[in-house]
């Protein structure tokens, strides 16, 4: 059933578990996020950024919605990365049931101000809102941050945010970054600000830049003729103990990018005479509700639902 982020991530946080909000751009990746969520009676929510809106449109919106409605499992579908007011309405506007708005490059002012504009809006048609402090590294959809302009999380200055916007959940900067590459070796997830945060605050916190880049999937995409440097992502066990400390909305598109790609590589490497769609987005499917699967039974969501 279609509901709204809050319905999802408000038990996710008392029953200290995580539930992996997954970006889709297309039916594939939608069925193998939804289709893999009833399999294992987890909630799960489905989230689509600016670039997902532009590509797919209301299109996309309505495989997303139609799927998330008949699902035998809770299913939120969530603006990623909204870059403005006027954004956040028109994902409103196209039915989805949780927005983000990402104002966290902006003095502390001005992000509490555009997201407590978002939240009375939001709140009105019964829409949840995420917001973000702190700033991570990496490149987020629409800001290139490096590393000197990353900044983790202040606690006390979580706390003010909250109680000055009203925000339904909190992304914060806790060490994870955007993309393949997020660090040099294993990154280093500050647990105990997690904690901390955790400790004074009682909504669910959402980590982004999630993704763990499996070495299986990069060792597949480079055999099927990828090209990716020395990426590396966030370690099972980071995500387990964070989602222990409070985290409960847990954010993966890298992985589902790698996965779809490797999936279609294999294809077309193997099989240079098939020609049939189904058989080509169909491996690409399959190796994706793999990844999902892993990353649902990490998260602890499995059987939630
Ligand atoms: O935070 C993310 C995705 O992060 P990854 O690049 O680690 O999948 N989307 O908002
Ligand atoms: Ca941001
Ligand atoms: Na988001
Ligand atoms: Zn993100």
């Amino acid at each position: 059933m279609l509901v709204t982020g809050k319905d999802i991530l408000v038990p996710a946080r008392a029953g200290k578990y995580g539930v992996g909000a997954f970006n889709t751009n297309n039916m594939e990746i939608t069925q193998a996020i939804i289709h893999t969520a009833e399999k294992l009676r987890s909630p799960v929510i489905v989230q689509m950024s600016e670039g997902a809106i532009k590509y797919g449109g209301q299109d996309l919106a309505n495989i997303v919605k139609d799927l998330a409605t008949r699902a035998t499992v809770p299913v939120a579908l969530h603006l990623d990365h909204g870059s403005s007011y006027e954004s956040c309405l028109k994902a409103i506007k196209m039915g989805f049931t949780s927005v983000m708005i990402d104002a966290s490059h902006h003095p502390f002012e001005e992000n509490v101000a555009e997201t407590r504009r978002v939240v009375e809006a939001a709140h009105i048609m019964g829409i949840s809102v995420e917001a973000e402090l702190g700033r991570l590294g990496g490149i987020e959809e629409h800001i290139v941050v490096d590393e000197k302009d990353a900044f983790l999380t202040d606690p006390e200055e979580a706390v003010q945010f909250i109680e000055q916007t009203g925000t339904d959940y909190l992304a914060i900067a806790i060490g994870t970054s955007h993309g393949a590459y997020k660090g040099k070796g294993r990154p280093y997830i500050d647990q105990a600000r997690i904690a901390r945060i955790g400790e004074l605050t009682t909504i669910p916190l959402v980590a982004h830049g999630s993704s763990g880049v499996p070495a299986e999937i990069t060792r597949r995409f480079r055999e099927a003729g990828g090209e990716i440097g020395d990426a590396v992502g966030i370690a099972d066990d980071d995500l387990r103990e964070a989602c222990q400390h409070g985290i409960a909305k847990v954010n993966v598109d890298t992985d589902l990018r790698l996965a779809s790609t490797v999936g279609i590589r294999e294809v077309l490497k193997n099989t240079p005479k098939e020609f049939d769609p189904r058989k080509i987005f169909g491996l690409a499917r399959e190796v994706m509700s793999q990844i999902v699967e892993h990353k649902m039974g990490v998260l602890g969501s499995v059987g939630k639902a």
